[in-house]
């Protein structure tokens, strides 16, 4: 065999190779990875200088037998509000969660009974040069976190003010203590939304429940907010901190979890993907092929098998 077919035929499989592997991913896997991959390159100049503002840290921890994991904002002196640290350490916590393939659910929590106060005013006030990068970052971790292919619920308890009510909006779900209270006081600081609340607000809410909150700054209560459409569900008084978490696992659990790891990802991808697309013919194609990908597979026979009923 000659140099020249010797080399088309390394050249053929290679391709016919990686053309097999491209196959095995579904068109809506393969665009959310590149979509939510790493920080760009881009990001790598603020990264570096967001992590000269030290102070407190972003926690996960990851079940793998329920497939729940829990990320704590952990700053308790200062109610959990956000250093440049802190966005770094919730960045990479994010890349972990991104390729976590059992996983289901994700509680996003303060320690010590407050979620989180905003940004950090220390930081903040060492920052104020830094107002576009910073939102930059935010915008680009936020959006990671939102389209996470797992469940998630933002756990609020005592303070949930400015940034901390926009990092709320960054998860699927709101679950609140009756007795903590959220507010986007931006406009009291002087501010407009810099962690993409604005944005995720009226996509939540409507246009005009978006406005309100955010021109009025308004910290509302758990009653308050569950009335707005802001929380889900508001927790029974009276439970400790501790019982709270459990209460909001088992929420999460029982309704949204309950399920095989890989259909949550594909259906929470899918939700994710049809929203980016608004295009209905893109989107009607996009749920096609996942939807292909597991009818008469293994876990749809299993169901046919048991007989299962959906009335209890
Ligand atoms: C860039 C972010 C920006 C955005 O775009 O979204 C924002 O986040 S704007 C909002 C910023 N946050 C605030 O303005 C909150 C300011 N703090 C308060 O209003 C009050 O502290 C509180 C949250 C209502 C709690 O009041 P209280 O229960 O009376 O406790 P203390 O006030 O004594 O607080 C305890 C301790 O914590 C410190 N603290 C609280 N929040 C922050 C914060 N965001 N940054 C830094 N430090 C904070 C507070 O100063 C106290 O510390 P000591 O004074 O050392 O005791």
């Amino acid at each position: 065999m000659n140099a020249f077919k010797r080399f088309f035929l390394t050249m053929a499989t290679i391709t016919s190779k990686f053309i097999r592997e491209a196959q095995k991913l579904p068109p809506l896997k393969m665009f959310l990875r590149a979509f939510s991959s790493a920080p760009q390159m881009e990001l790598l100049p603020i990264r570096k200088e967001l992590g000269k503002f030290e102070g407190g840290s972003v926690d996960l921890e990851m079940d793998e037998q329920t497939g729940i994991a829990v990320m704590t904002l952990n700053n308790p002196r200062r109610l959990n509000s956000m250093t440049g640290k802190m966005m770094v350490d919730m960045s990479d916590r994010i890349t972990q969660l991104e390729q976590w393939k059992k996983g289901k659910g994700l509680i996003l929590m303060g320690i010590g009974g407050n979620f989180c106060s905003g940004g950090d005013l220390t930081f903040v006030r060492k920052a104020l040069h830094y107002g576009a990068e910073m939102a930059t970052y935010q915008h680009h971790t936020l959006t990671r976190l939102l389209n996470l292919p797992l469940i998630s619920v933002a756990l609020l308890q005592g303070h949930t003010l400015g940034g901390g009510a926009e990092l709320s909006t960054a998860c699927d779900f709101r679950v609140m203590s009756p007795t903590a209270k959220v507010g986007f006081v931006q406009i009291k600081m002087g501010l407009t939304t810099g962690w993409g609340a604005t944005t995720r607000l009226v996509h939540l809410l409507g246009r005009q429940k978006a406005l309100g909150l955010l021109c009025s700054a308004k910290v509302l209560s758990a009653e308050e907010a569950k009335s707005e459409g802001l929380v889900d569900s508001v927790m029974m008084y009276g439970l400790s901190q501790e019982d709270e978490f459990t209460e909001c696992k088992k929420w999460l659990v029982s309704n949204y979890c309950r399920h095989d790891s890989d259909l949550i990802q594909a259906t929470k991808s899918s939700v994710v993907y049809s929203d980016l697309n608004r295009d209905l013919d893109t989107s009607l194609r996009n749920e096609r092929e996942v939807f292909a990908q597991y009818w008469g597979g293994p876990a749809q026979k299993a169901a046919l098998e048991a007989n299962v009923k959906h009335n209890k």
